[in-house]
């Protein structure tokens, strides 16, 4: 898609307003948090310096660093109402409407009262997302009421802490930070405007994140990962990638886990994710999943010039992690929390209520007939 067009419909290649929190596809395929590049935090910090980064507008000293993992440790418990309401909830639900439902339940039991606390609200949401969604996850599934605070450094082993029972191996560990780390933000994307929609209108953390979990479920947005497990999933082998989408292609049927709506040549979070997703088929000793992601990534660039986004490649790398693949959007969510809390706080710190205008294409103006002769 080397020759996309940013303009038309979507507001596609219209600004509509202005950050200091990340660039995306600026050289066609580059990606900033704050003005580093994703690849130099990749490879040299950890998902909570990142966070703080965003959150806090730089990267943080050790001494910084180590009050914030304790802090961020500190939050991770859940009230028993809020508990409650996730035993409620049914095995069979999708885990992105418990996201929803959680954030939401959060912000009635500890309400942002004052923007004021917008930091600390942001906080205790980026530590509660995992225990959020593993609680009911294990309840739901597993019929087991699990202790949600782990002595876990990170995030992301204490995500995979909670779902299995067990301290992630170094490797799954050091792939779920980087993971966190390639979701976190990126603009104007379609869950993060909901979310500064909603800050506009001066309403609460809570509601604007609870808006961008609606927003992000999406498959043409963070759904699209789970939506490409399930393509791969099924494919057999290399030939079989081929015919596959040979026929979708044909079908016009649009293939989960490619194209962007802004990167023009490819996404700079697919060569990291590549790259963990074949150490991770390495390891879990069957690279099935790895090769056919492969395969539809060539084919892809050979039939329409189309490259895997972030998500696609996260299909593999997740799934040899042990993760169920209705968890995989979830995961985004307890990310993408640092770019949408900071586009809020961004949102209110120069805020005007966001509020476009139309092209009206409707009938011309006529009179109510009385109701007998409609
Ligand atoms: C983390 C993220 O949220 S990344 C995005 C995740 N979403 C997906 O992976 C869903 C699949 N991809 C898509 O639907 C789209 O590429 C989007 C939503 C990401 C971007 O949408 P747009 O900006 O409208 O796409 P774009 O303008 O590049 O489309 C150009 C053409 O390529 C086609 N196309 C784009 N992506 C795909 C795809 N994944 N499979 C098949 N065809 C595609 C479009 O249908 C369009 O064809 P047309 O000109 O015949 O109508
Ligand atoms: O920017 C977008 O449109 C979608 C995306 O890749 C993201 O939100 O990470």
């Amino acid at each position: 898609m080397t020759d996309k067009k940013l303009s038309g419909a979507g507001l596609r290649g219209q600004s509509a307003g202005e950050t200091a929190l990340s660039t995306v596809g600026k050289s066609g395929s580059g990606l900033t948090y704050r003005g580093y590049d994703l690849k130099d935090l990749a490879d040299n910090v950890c998902f909570e310096e990142v966070a703080y980064l965003i959150l806090k507008g730089e990267l943080p000293n050790q001494q910084q660093l180590n009050e914030y993992v304790i802090k961020l440790k500190s939050l991770r418990g859940l009230p028993t109402a809020l508990k409650e309401v996730l035993e409620r909830i049914p095995a069979d639900t999708h885990p992105m409407d418990v996201m929803r439902t959680g954030c939401s339940m959060l912000g009635n039991l500890e309400p942002e009262h004052s923007f004021n606390e917008q930091n600390e609200a942001a906080d205790r949401l980026l530590a509660a997302f995992p225990s959020i969604i593993c609680y009911w996850y294990r309840f739901s599934h597993d019929g087991v009421r699990i202790e949600t605070e782990t002595d876990d450094e990170h995030i992301g082993a204490h995500f995979l802490h909670l779902l299995h029972s067990k301290k992630p191996s170094d490797l799954h560990a050091k792939v779920m930070d980087s993971s966190l780390i390639l979701y976190a933000e990126h603009e104007f994307n379609a869950s993060t405007f909901t979310g500064r929609v909603c800050a506009s209108t001066l309403s609460d953390m809570h509601s604007c994140v609870t808006g961008a979990i609606g927003s992000l479920r999406g498959p043409l947005h963070g759904g699209a990962n789970e939506a490409a497990m399930a393509l791969i999933e099924n494919l057999k082998d290399e030939q079989d990638a081929r015919d596959t989408l040979a026929g979708m292609l044909a079908r016009k049927d649009k293939i989960m886990g490619f194209g962007h709506a802004i990167y023009r040549e490819s996404d700079p979070r697919n060569a990291i994710i590549k790259s963990w997703s074949e150490q991770l088929a390495a390891d879990f000793g069957d690279d099935r999943l790895y090769r056919v992601s492969v395969a539809c990534e060539s084919i892809m660039w050979e039939q329409k010039k189309l490259f895997c986004n972030a998500d696609f490649f996260h299909a593999s790398a997740y799934h040899y992690m042990g993760i169920p693949t209705e968890l995989f959007t979830p995961i985004f969510v307890c990310s993408r929390l640092t770019g949408w809390a900071a586009h809020v706080m961004e949102q209110r710190s120069n805020n005007r209520i966001i509020r476009p205008s139309a092209d009206y294409v409707g009938e011309e103006p006529r009179r109510v007939k009385p109701i007998a002769e409609r």
